[in-house]
């Protein structure tokens, strides 16, 4: 069984093990720094980015969790998550640095903060829904990195190497597909 770990400091923690659980995982909660020891796969859920950060800060989390990548843990960031693992975000400082895209926070205006849409993405599948809250979106990506989705003109979801991020939060729906080729094709 593949263990993958949810960072559990704020955010839609419990909606990822769940998910994680329905495919079949064993889902770890990630509050220190030895509880991504043997880890298969992190799940770095969506939040509140600069609370997240200041959590990380706290819990002595921010150095090992980067090491982890770096040594090649697959990880999947969604919408928090995913400015978690940015190399450069626009107007605010990096965190863990990781993943070779630029991300902008709160991209989509006050009056739409919140919506749904559905995507097709050729790598997973047809009408997937995608749940955008205050999301970020990605400006650029680095050489190598794979831009698996777009939405208005913004790219939405791509995957560097073993680091998947997406805007949205899938795991606030019922459709698994993409935590699904996450587990399946990248851990
Ligand atoms: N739903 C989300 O994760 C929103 C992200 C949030 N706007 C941030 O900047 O951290």
């Amino acid at each position: 069984m593949k263990r993958i770990g949810v960072l559990a400091l704020q955010g839609a923690v419990r909606e990822h093990v769940q998910m994680l659980e329905s495919l079949g995982c064993e889902a770890v909660l990630v509050k220190q720094a030895n509880d991504l020891e043997q880890l298969d796969g992190l799940v770095l859920p969506g939040g509140e980015s600069t609370t997240m950060r200041k959590l990380l800060n706290r819990y002595e989390l921010l150095e090992p969790i980067r090491t982890v990548a770096k040594q090649g843990l697959p990880m999947f960031g969604t919408c928090a998550g995913l400015i978690l693992l940015a190399k450069e975000l626009v107007d605010y400082e990096s965190h863990l640095a990781v993943m070779d895209v630029v991300v902008a926070r709160n991209s989509y205006g006050r009056q739409v903060d919140s919506f749904e849409v559905k995507l097709d993405i050729p790598e997973i599948g047809a009408a997937i829904p995608a749940v955008f809250i205050r999301a970020p979106h990605i400006v650029s990506v680095g050489e190598g990195v794979e831009v698996l989705a777009e939405h208005d003109g913004k790219i939405v979801l791509a995957k560097d190497d073993h680091l998947l991020g997406c805007s949205f939060h899938p795991e606030l729906t019922s459709d698994a597909r993409i935590l699904e080729y996450f587990v399946s094709s990248m851990v």
